[in-house]
């Protein structure tokens, strides 16, 4: 049978006396009340004690009740007056008595028999008798040193003397119920007390308590993390915050190098233009975006590469026809809040990169839409490539599976054939979501090689882009995009910590 510490040291000590009020074997165990009443319920679920409460009737003093046991009852400092002087009028209590206690001054001692009462002159005179001059201790008198004794005085005891009636009447005394909690061992206890061994009990295991060997013998405190404890709410990240950052240290740690930039406004020229997305083709039309009202315009890269891309919109590169049309510097250097990640990518393309190479960004993007709870304006993707000789359509489903399943924790997921005009071939990517049904969350593609080797680079390029917004959703548990950025403090301070 395993007894904790506590328990052991309780039972001990129970045994020592077999029966005990709760109160003073709290005071034996040296333990505080708590964790006796504790031992004592798992020492009484075991059947090694009992643990009794008893309710009592009982008298106790009032604040007058203390007064008097002080300073004696009315009638015993009148009575002491009257013993001086034998004759005297009620005036001549008033410095012995208050207000209060005058009053019934004179039915108290003609009760007792203690004085006469007379008039002379119109006034009330008291006068000592015989029994008053030998006047003695009385039943009452001794219900009150008893009650000033003990706080508490069992009725039964109480009432041998006066009726509890009487002491209320002279608001000496008020009842109660006082609850008396008795522990007794029981025989089973009274066998297993001798036999326990009770060792040192400690909480941390210090240096000392290893190299002196001293572990072997103390007893390790248990701990029971099941105990219901405190709600603490630090300080801590943003629940998509944290998401977003898990991310990407995961995606570093998976070798890829982070794509940055500082302004969340891009060129026409890197948003489009550089992806081989055709101006003023319905093309473009692939998404909605949003135009900078002022400035207007801002600047376009290097010459020679705004004449190897405008060369391929015109009449095409790497076997390809172009698109047949006059490119516009003017409209390639409009500006707009950034619409895609994947602007990120042409400009990494552009700056050049390791062969192999994998990179990733995670960005803030724009695009006019409808609010509801799978649509935000503003939202995050994260946008990545991987570059290399051999790679096929085929790596790319392997990576965008592995995206979707370890980092959004989706268990379905779907891929259907799409169009975007810088991916050949294309495919878009479906995860299914318990309560949305299957949620769009990117698209992806091998980049078309009129679009990397108008950039400057010559091998293959599988690229993606995802709502990371989506996936969060997935992994926070939540139904509704909006809840990502809610001011909710409930969810701000619950919401489950993914990974
Ligand atoms: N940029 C596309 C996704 C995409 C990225 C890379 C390749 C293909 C598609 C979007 O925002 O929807």
């Amino acid at each position: 049978m395993e007894l904790s510490y506590q328990e052991k040291l309780t039972l001990i000590k129970l045994n020592e006396v077999k029966k005990v009020k709760f109160e003073d074997l709290v005071g034996r165990t040296g333990l505080d009340q708590v964790a006796v009443m504790r031992s004592l319920l798992g020492l009484q679920s075991r059947g090694l004690a009992r643990l009794q409460e008893k309710s009592e009737r009982i008298a106790k003093l009032t604040e007058t009740g203390r007064k008097y046991a002080q300073i004696g009852l009315p009638e015993w400092r009148a009575l002491a007056v009257l013993k001086e002087r034998g004759k005297i009028t009620l005036d001549d209590l008033r410095s012995v008595l208050s207000e209060d206690e005058l009053k019934p001054i004179v039915g108290l001692l003609r009760k007792e028999g203690w004085a006469s009462v007379g008039k002379e002159d119109g006034k009330l005179v008291l006068e000592i008798t015989e029994k008053g001059m030998n006047a003695k201790e009385r039943p009452i008198d001794l219900a009150l040193k008893l009650l000033a004794e003990r706080k508490a005085v069992p009725l039964s005891e109480i009432e041998k003397l006066v009726p509890a009636k009487e002491l209320k009447r002279r608001k000496i005394a008020v009842e109660d119920t006082v609850t008396e909690r008795l522990v007794e061992i029981t025989p089973a206890g009274e066998e297993l007390a001798p036999n326990i061994e009770l060792k040192e009990e400690v909480s941390t295991l210090t240096p000392e308590l290893i190299k002196s060997g001293k572990w072997r013998e103390v007893e390790f405190k248990r701990f029971n993390i099941h105990a219901p404890v405190r709600k603490l709410h630090p300080g801590k990240k943003q629940p998509y915050r944290a998401f977003l950052d898990k991310l990407r240290r995961r995606l570093i740690e998976m070798g890829f190098i982070e794509m940055t930039v500082d302004s969340l406004i891009e060129t026409q020229f890197w948003n489009f233009d550089a992806l081989f997305q055709p101006q003023n083709h319905p093309a473009r039309d692939w998404t909605d975006t949003y135009q900078l009202k002022y400035p207007k315009s801002g600047h376009l890269p290097a010459e020679e590469l705004v004449a190897r891309v405008k060369a391929a919109h015109e009449h095409g590169l790497a076997g390809s026809r172009g698109w047949g049309y006059v490119w516009s510097p003017k409209r390639a250097m409009l500006l707009m809040p950034r619409a895609h990640g994947t602007a990120l990518d042409a400009r990494q393309l552009a700056k050049g990169v390791e062969i192999p190479g994998k990179y990733f960004t995670i960005q803030r993007v724009f695009r006019p839409d409808v609010l509801d709870r799978t649509h935000l304006i503003e939202f995050n993707q994260i946008d990545g490539f991987v570059v290399g000789e051999d790679l096929t359509f085929r790596h790319l489903l392997g990576i965008l599976k592995r995206f979707a399943v370890e980092i959004a924790g989706a268990k379905k997921v779907k891929f259907l054939p799409d169009y975007y005009p810088f991916t050949e071939p294309s495919v878009q990517m479906s995860a299914y979501h318990p309560e949305l049904g299957w949620v769009e969350f990117g698209g992806a593609g091998i980049f078309r090689e009129e679009m990397t080797k108008a950039l400057g680079v010559d091998v293959p390029v599988i690229a993606w882009g995802i709502g990371i917004d989506r996936l969060a959703m997935f992994k926070l548990g939540i139904d509704d995009i909006r809840y990502l950025f809610s001011y909710d403090l409930r969810w701000l301070r619950e919401a489950r910590l993914v990974w």
